[in-house]
C-alpha cells in the first residue's frame, strides 16, 4: 500500500519511522511518502492560508496549494493507480467527518493508495474537496467528538490503525483477531507472570489449562466490559 501524507508540519509524521509501521516501510510493505504543503506555494512567504469569507476567527487553508500538491501526487502514482483500477482514497481527518472506526480501518486497508490531507487553522477551503472528487474517493473522517489543532495526530492514528491491517505488517496475524472491536466487543483483560503480584492473583480459570472454559470466560468478560464501558456497541436488547 502507498500512503502519501500532505502537511505543513512534516516533522510531525516522523513517528511513522518507528516500530511496526517503520519496519513495514523499510520492508517495502508500506510505501509512505510525506509532502510539505508549502512546497506547492509560489509566493515569498510560502502562504497556505488566508482570512475566512463571511468573517469569523482564525484562518482558512487556501485551496490552490492543496490542489497542486494533490495533482502532483496523483501524477506520480498515475500508472499504479490506473493499474489498480480504483481511484486513490483522499482521507481527510476533520472533526466534521464521519466517525473513524475499526470497520473503516478495514475498508481503508483494502485500498492500494491512500492520500492523507492534514488540515490546520480552521480547516481547508470546502471547494478543494469538491474539486478533489474528480481524482479521488474523498473520505472526511473524525477520530471522535473532540478537536485537535490539526490533522497530523489523527493522521498518525488512522495510518497506524490501517497500516497494521496490511498483511505482513503485524508478525502474528492471530493478534489482530482477538482485540477490541474486532468482534464488536471490547477486549478481555490480560495477565502475565507473576501469578500473584502485590497480593493480587491472576483469575484461577486462566491457570486451569481448560481452553474451552477459558474461551467462555474471556467472552463473558468482553460482554461485561462492553456493557459497562461502551453499551452503545451492544444491540439494544443486550445493552443492560
Ligand atoms: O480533531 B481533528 O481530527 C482535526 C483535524 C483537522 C483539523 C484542522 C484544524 N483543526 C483540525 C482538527
Amino acid at each position: 500500500m502507498r500512503i502519501d501524507v500532505v502537511t505543513i508540519f512534516p516533522e510531525y509524521l516522523q513517528a511513522l519511522d518507528v516500530s511496526l509501521i517503520g519496519k513495514a516501510r523499510r520492508d517495502g510493505l508500506l510505501d509512505i511518502r510525506i509532502h510539505d504543503l508549502r512546497e506547492h506555494t509560489s509566493d515569498r512567504h510560502r502562504t497556505v492560508d488566508d482570512t475566512p469569507y463571511g468573517g469569523g476567527a482564525g484562518m482558512v487553508m487556501k485551496p490552490e496549494p492543496w490542489a497542486l500538491a494533490l495533482e502532483s501526487i496523483a501524477a506520480s502514482a498515475a500508472d499504479a493507480d490506473d493499474a489498480s483500477g480504483a481511484r486513490p482514497v483522499l482521507l481527510v481527518p476533520t472533526p466534521s467527518g464521519t466517525l473513524f472506526r475499526q470497520s473503516v480501518a478495514h475498508e481503508l486497508a483494502g485500498a492500494d493508495h491512500l492520500v492523507v490531507a492534514c488540515g490546520r487553522y480552521e480547516g481547508i477551503d470546502e471547494r478543494l474537496f469538491e474539486w478533489a472528487a474528480e481524482l479521488f474517493e474523498v473520505r472526511l473522517v473524525s477520530l471522535g467528538d473532540y478537536v485537535l489543532n490539526g490533522g497530523e495526530v489523527a493522521a498518525l492514528a488512522m495510518i497506524e490503525a490501517v497500516g497494521r491491517l496490511v498483511p505482513g505488517v503485524v508478525g502474528n496475524p492471530e493478534s489482530l483477531v482477538e482485540e477490541s472491536h474486532s468482534d464488536g466487543l471490547l477486549e478481555y483483560p490480560v495477565y502475565t507472570k507473576p501469578s500473584s503480584w502485590r497480593g493480587r492473583d491472576v483469575p484461577q480459570i486462566l491457570l486451569s489449562g481448560d481452553h474451552g472454559r477459558i474461551a467462555r470466560w474471556r467472552h463473558d468478560q468482553q460482554v461485561v466490559r462492553t456493557r459497562a464501558r461502551r453499551p452503545d456497541l451492544l444491540p439494544p436488547e443486550s445493552a443492560g
